[in-house]
C-alpha cells in the first residue's frame, strides 16, 4: 500500500495495491500497521456504507465536536466521488485550507481526513457507493457542518451550486465566518 502525505500533511492519500489474477483481484484495504506508522493510531470503531443514487449529490461538511471527533478514512467501491476534507483545528498553519481528491472505483484510493476536519463529497456518477471507517461512534448530539460552497473555503466543486444535489439539513449550514463569530 502506497501511503502519500497531501499538501495538508495530516491528509493521507492511500492507494492499496491490487492483485490481479484471471480471477480478478486481491487487495488489503486496511492496515493498521501501516497507518501507525504514518502517525495515523486510532483505532477505528464503526464503519459505514452510503449508496448515492445520482450525480451531483453532496454530502457535507461534516464533522463532530470534541470530544466526538472522528477521524475518517474514506473510499468509493462504485463510481466515483470528489471527496474534501476542510482544516478546521484553529491553531493550525492551513486553518480553513482544504484537500480535494476524487476517490473513484477506478483508482482504488482512498483518504485519510484526521480528526479536527469537516468532510464531505459530491458523487461525479450515478450509483456511487462510498464505504468509510471512523474512529468515534456516530453523536448527533455532536454533529455540525459548514456549508459546502462558504466562498471563504474556496472549493472547487466542480458544479453549480443551482445544480448540485443536498440533504435539507445541509442546504441550511451556516458558512466557516459564522461559526467563529458564534464561538467568539
Ligand atoms: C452519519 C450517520 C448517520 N446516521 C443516520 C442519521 C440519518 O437518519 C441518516 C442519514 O444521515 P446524514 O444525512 O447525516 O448522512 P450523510 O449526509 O451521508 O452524513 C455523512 O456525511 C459524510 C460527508 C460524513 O463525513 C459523515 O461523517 C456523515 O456526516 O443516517 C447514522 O445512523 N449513523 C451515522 O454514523
Amino acid at each position: 500500500m502506497k501511503i502519500e502525505r497531501l499538501s495538508i500533511p495530516d491528509v493521507l492519500l492511500l492507494t492499496p495495491l491490487r492483485h490481479a489474477d484471471e480471477r480478478g483481484s486481491f487487495s488489503e484495504t486496511f492496515r493498521a500497521d501501516l497507518l501507525a506508522a504514518n502517525g495515523v493510531g486510532a483505532a477505528f470503531v464503526q464503519d459505514n456504507h452510503v449508496v448515492t443514487n445520482r450525480r451531483g449529490v453532496v454530502r457535507g461538511l461534516h464533522y463532530q465536536m470534541e470530544p466526538r471527533a472522528q477521524g475518517k478514512l474514506v473510499r468509493c467501491s462504485r463510481g466515483a466521488i470528489l471527496d474534501v476534507a476542510v482544516d478546521l483545528r484553529e491553531t493550525s498553519p492551513t486553518y480553513a485550507k482544504h484537500v480535494a481528491v476524487e476517490l473513484s472505483e477506478a483508482n482504488w484510493q482512498q483518504l485519510w481526513v484526521p480528526p479536527g476536519f469537516a468532510h464531505g463529497y459530491i458523487t461525479l456518477d450515478d450509483n456511487c457507493e462510498v464505504i468509510y471507517k471512523t474512529t468515534d461512534y456516530y453523536s448527533p448530539g455532536h454533529e455540525r457542518g459548514i456549508a459546502w460552497d462558504d466562498p471563504a473555503l474556496q472549493i472547487d466543486w466542480g458544479i453549480s451550486p443551482t445544480k448540485a444535489t443536498l440533504s435539507d439539513k445541509d442546504r441550511n449550514l451556516p458558512r466557516l465566518g459564522e461559526l467563529a463569530r458564534r464561538s467568539n
